[in-house]
């Protein structure tokens, strides 16, 4: 086992960012080093995240300082388009900490690893710069990898998300009055995570991604055109051989109730249903976006890059 490592944590106000606090402070070879809030400067980590048993407080650090701390690692948790000065100030001090952004600033970029770790691992050759997956990506992704060569034409995926997914800047689409007994679609074309896992999986999908009035979860119903009939022992046969020693997914013929993913470290995938002529499959994943979706992964990924087992720290049922 490496010695301990000390991480950063900059947008540590937000969803996502109370989850990576729980995950790294619980981690037996990493030390929390800080947590950035501009709203929370200055009060104490424990008094918003009661799972955190130190002393730390939230801080204010302005992008530049980030070096000075001087950390093996960093996990970005901010809204998109922020994280180049967070990098530009981490490298000032001539540091070189590996840097996991869950931000998409650059999933589009060949000079980061994509960190989807079921998926990618085996791209992965040290690099520093790790750009975690989008959530609903995610999910997709493990619907879809099983039969991604099986697949012709454009892939249909159906998606439908926790409020925590849009964060904690007041929009429509995490507005509780707005979403109660509603399902709010939005972003039916073109949505981010539709170009990101066209561009990761090489085929078109079309994605329309919809919030619930749940916290947290999602689930997306991918269908799925196949190039020759296929049968449902085949099929069940590909997602057990692809998933069935990764120990944060879980493969099932019935399919996965986002209601049963709240909380948990793992992604479930199944309910595998076949037309009649055998070539139309439908598939449902789940996830919790702030886990699996998010923080989870990022914990993956920063265990890759600091020399831990992959699963280290990460509670897996
Ligand atoms: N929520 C989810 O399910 C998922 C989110 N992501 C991605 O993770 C990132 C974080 O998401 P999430 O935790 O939901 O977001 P939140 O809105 O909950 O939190 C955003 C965080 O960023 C800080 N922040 C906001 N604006 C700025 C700014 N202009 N400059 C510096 N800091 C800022 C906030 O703290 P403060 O204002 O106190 O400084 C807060 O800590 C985003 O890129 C999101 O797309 C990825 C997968 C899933
Ligand atoms: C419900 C909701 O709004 N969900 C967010 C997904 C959050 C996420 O993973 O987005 P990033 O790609 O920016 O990291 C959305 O659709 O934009």
């Amino acid at each position: 086992m490496p010695d301990t490592r000390t991480v950063g944590i900059v947008g540590a106000r937000g969803h996502t960012g109370a989850e990576l606090i729980r995950l790294v402070a619980a981690h037996p070879g990493f030390e929390l080093a800080f947590v950035s809030s501009r709203e929370l400067d200055g009060q104490p980590v424990s008094a918003h995240v009661p799972e955190y048993p130190g002393s730390l407080r939230y801080a204010n650090i302005a992008h530049e300082e980030l070096g000075d701390f001087g950390v093996d690692a960093c996990v970005l948790a901010l809204p998109n388009g922020k994280s180049d000065a967070c990098i530009a100030g981490l490298g000032a001090r001539g540091g070189e900490p590996v840097i996991v952004d869950l931000s998409a600033d650059h999933r589009f970029d060949d000079d980061w690893y994509y960190g989807l770790p079921e998926l990618t691992r085996d791209r992965y050759v040290g690099q520093e710069h790790i750009a975690n997956p989008g959530c609903y990506a995610s999910a997709m992704q493990f619907a879809i990898a099983p039969v991604r060569d099986l697949v012709e034409g454009p892939v249909q995926c159906f998606g439908v998300s926790g409020y925590s997914g849009a964060g904690t800047t007041p929009s429509d689409r995490n507005d509780v009055d707005k979403l109660r007994d509603n399902l709010m679609p939005y972003a039916l074309v073109d949505h981010l995570h539709e170009r990101e896992v066209s561009r990761q999986s090489g085929l078109a999908v079309e994605f329309m991604p919809h919030v619930a009035p749940h916290f947290r979860g999602l689930t997306v119903t991918a269908n799925l055109h196949l190039r020759e009939p296929t049968t449902l022992d085949a099929v069940r046969a590909r997602y057990a051989d692809r998933y069935g020693d990764e120990p944060l997914l879980r493969v099932d013929d019935n399919a996965p109730w986002v209601s049963r993913i709240a909380g948990r470290h793992g992604a479930e995938v199944g309910g595998f249903t076949l037309s009649n002529d055998g070539r139309r499959l439908v598939v449902v994943a789940t996830l919790d976006n702030l886990l699996k979706g998010a923080a989870t992964q990022a914990m993956q990924n920063l265990n890759l890059a600091l020399g831990f087992p992959e699963t280290e720290g990460i509670p897996v049922e």
